[in-house]
């Protein structure tokens, strides 16, 4: 098959995220018999989507249908925007604990998606790289080849995990470097072996690769992810201030500007315990204390954080619904180093890093500790990779060198090396014609073949 050529889109007028200086690029293909290459890393909160040959991805829409309160026709991607309150929509996600099940829900959003206000392709004419949460029921991931074929018509289809397109990605620009500094490859060192950790919105995964193929073996999850944190935020605040069991939305927005990893827990939570001391508690507790405003739906249609100078002085409670946040700032996060704090029986990141890296062949321990990667949106919180170094070091052999790295772009990190792999490795697409000749099993087999 003839590699998918790079492509390129007239993007206008649509609502939500998107890139804009990629306006003027055309998505359709020049010439009869050429092809577009759309990619598309279909997460369970969000879908980023663009095309090869894109910088970044062009779309950033929501994964999921919603209703109004009472009402029965469902609201997709830009339709949502128009309702100002989100606590009157009613939510339906195409996945559930990690995995695509509802593809009723998933093919709306996905017509749209491909369709006239956004990406505008041609299936027929577009081959489609796709991303698919690791150890996807078999039934479930050959569906998805069966729908992205059969019922969409797409020319050609790449589906891997987003981790193994981060490991991709982390070797291109590790390797990059390298050339830049004039350093030469040894074998089982430096970037032929990458742990992609990718904590997104249902899990946590840890995904040690080698020369561009998970060792499955290997392959750790922390049953983490931001729904289960913003689902816990949500459930703290409502016990101790404003009834916010509704409001998931809202919860996200004051969990992503609030919360963060603390870098000694223990000694944190002893010093706000009643033992600490009252003055001492009073203290803390101040020094942490953030207040997010509350939209009134009227003037404000998002919350935000009030500026800490105006915090308990000017506004009052009647011109502003407050929300004060102190120690749920970081008890939150912590859930991704101790599960076990929520009922979870597993144990945290750090000791899934260390399994991950055990269960691999000894001669690569020493290049995957000393090439971890972080993705995925949980690993924005500030601190974490500070703290994962502060793990790991007190678990790793001391002559092993950890190296936590934490690009700028942990959400599109996946999508990007997913981009530049579509353009330069042309053999990791099928065509809908071998599709055709020898099936959906055979093709989701030989999609993963040799890299996942
Ligand atoms: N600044 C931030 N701080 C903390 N969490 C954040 C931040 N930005 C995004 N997140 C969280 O990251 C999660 C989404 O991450 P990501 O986009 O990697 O997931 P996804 O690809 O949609 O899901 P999955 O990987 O499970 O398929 C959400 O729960 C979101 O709240």
């Amino acid at each position: 098959m003839a590699p998918p050529a790079a492509s390129g889109a007239s993007g206008t007028g649509f609502s939500g995220h998107q890139n804009t200086n990629n306006t003027n690029i055309v998505t359709r293909p020049q010439n009869e018999g050429d092809f577009v290459t759309l990619v598309l890393d279909n997460g369970a909160d969000r879908m980023k989507m663009g095309f090869a040959g894109d910088p970044a991805p062009r779309f950033y829409i929501p994964n999921c249908m919603a209703k109004l309160k009472g009402q029965l026709q469902w609201l997709i991607g830009e339709d949502m925007d128009s309702v100002n309150n989100t606590a009157n929509l009613q939510y339906t996600r195409p996945f559930d604990r990690g995995y695509l099940t509802d593809w009723e829900a998933e093919h709306q959003i996905w017509g749209r998606a491909f369709g006239a206000n956004k990406a505008k392709v041609d299936p027929a004419q577009t081959h489609l790289v796709l991303t698919e949460a690791p150890f996807t029921p078999s039934p479930l991931a050959t569906f998805s080849t069966q729908v992205v074929f059969e019922e969409f018509g797409f020319a050609a289809c790449a589906k891997m995990p987003a981790a193994s397109f981060s490991g991709y990605r982390y070797s291109l620009m590790e390797k990059q470097q390298q050339q830049q500094l004039g350093h030469q490859q040894g074998e089982g060192t430096g970037v032929d072996a990458v742990l992609v950790i990718d904590s997104g919105f249902s899990f946590t995964h840890v995904v040690p690769m080698y020369r561009g193929k998970a060792q499955r073996a290997g392959v750790r999850r922390v049953n983490v992810g931001g729904k289960l944190l913003t689902n816990l935020l949500k459930e703290t605040v409502s016990y101790r201030q404003w009834n916010m069991m509704d409001e998931f939305q809202l919860m996200n927005d004051a969990k992503e500007a609030l919360c963060f990893v603390s870098q000694n827990f223990g000694a944190e939570m002893a010093k706000i315990r009643p033992g600490g001391g009252p003055s001492r508690q009073v203290r803390t507790q101040e020094a942490l204390r953030r207040n997010f405003v509350l939209p009134d739906f009227q003037t404000t249609m998002r919350g935000y954080v009030q500026d800490v100078q105006v915090q308990g002085h000017q506004q009052t409670e009647a011109e502003q619904q407050v929300l004060s946040m102190e120690v749920e700032r970081f008890v939150v996060p912590e859930v991704l180093f101790r599960p076990s704090d929520v009922g979870l029986r597993q144990g945290g990141l750090p000791e899934a890093v260390v399994e991950a890296v055990e269960a691999c062949d000894i001669g690569l321990r020493g290049a995957l500790y000393n090439n971890i990667v972080l993705t995925g949106g949980n690993v924005l919180f500030p601190g974490f990779a500070q703290r994962l170094h502060t793990e790991l070091r007190i678990r790793v052999p001391e002559y092993y060198s950890v190296k936590v790295q934490a690009p700028p772009d942990p959400i599109e990190y996946a999508w990007r090396g997913a981009a530049h792999m579509a353009q330069y490795q042309p053999q990791i697409f099928v065509s809908k014609s071998q599709y055709d000749e020898y099936g959906a099993e055979f093709i989701q087999e030989r999609m993963f073949d040799g890299l996942w």
